[in-house]
């Protein structure tokens, strides 16, 4: 495993280097408007069997682009009333995440640096939508926005980040064995992660 930004050094690898190439919306990749579903039923961001999770539903959009809505929960607070930074910063990643169904790729955040503008109540449908700015080997540059009062109200987080490209051995390889049999049992699991790999 390389070494990112050894202590000292500056912190350049949210920025593209000068061979980073435009992203490349893949030729299967859902039509714009189309709701993605979620990659995992228990994922805390996206699954629907997930109890404690963000129930985030995510939508394709033009380009290699995705948008999502995540609505603030009583069990999302930090401070009484407003939401979490940790928790906006989930639904930033998740909405990232989501961008793998337009490239066919999978990829698993590597970097993710998070700007809070404002703060947060819990009721609020965060709007969010997320793109790949450029690809590198496998660094997918990628940055999202959240917004509050509608999709083109003030932006209240927003990240940059970097995601890694990696095989489905990753997730069999790392995680418990329990959940990763139980999703190798799955025919739909199997399906959708099919969905994420390089359709040549
Ligand atoms: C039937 C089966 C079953 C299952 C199917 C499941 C389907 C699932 C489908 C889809 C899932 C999508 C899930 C989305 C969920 C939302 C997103 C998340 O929250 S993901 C979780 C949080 N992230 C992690 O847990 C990563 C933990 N980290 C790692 O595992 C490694 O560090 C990894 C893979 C990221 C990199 O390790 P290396 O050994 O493969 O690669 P190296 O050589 O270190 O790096 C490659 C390049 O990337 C850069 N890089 C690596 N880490 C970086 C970093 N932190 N920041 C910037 N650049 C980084 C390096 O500098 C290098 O660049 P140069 O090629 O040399 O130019």
């Amino acid at each position: 495993m390389s070494a990112v930004n050894p202590p000292g050094s500056p912190k350049t690898s949210l920025v593209p280097p000068p061979d980073a190439v435009a992203p490349v919306r893949h030729a299967e990749a859902p039509a714009p408007g189309t709701a993605l579903g979620a990659h995992y039923d228990m994922c805390f961001g996206c699954g629907a069997g997930q109890p404690h999770g963000l129930h985030l539903e995510a939508r394709a959009g033009e380009g290699v682009s995705v948008t999502a809505e995540f609505t603030v929960k009583p069990a999302h607070q930090g401070a009484p009333g407003l939401a979490h930074g940790g928790v906006l910063t989930s639904a930033l990643d998740e909405t990232l995440g989501s961008l793998n169904w337009l490239m066919h790729v999978i990829a698993v955040t590597g970097r993710l640096e998070t700007d809070f503008l404002l703060p947060v109540p819990v009721d609020t449908v965060l709007h969010l939508d997320a793109q790949v700015t450029a690809v590198h080997g496998r660094k997918i540059y990628c940055s999202a926005t959240g917004r509050t009062g509608g999709p083109d109200g003030p932006v209240a987080v927003r990240a940059d980040a970097v995601f890694i490209e990696v095989k489905v051995e990753h997730f069999i390889d790392n995680g418990r064995s329990e959940e990763i049999q139980a999703a190798m049992d799955d025919p739909d699991q199997v399906r959708r992660a099919r969905a994420f790999e390089v359709n040549p």
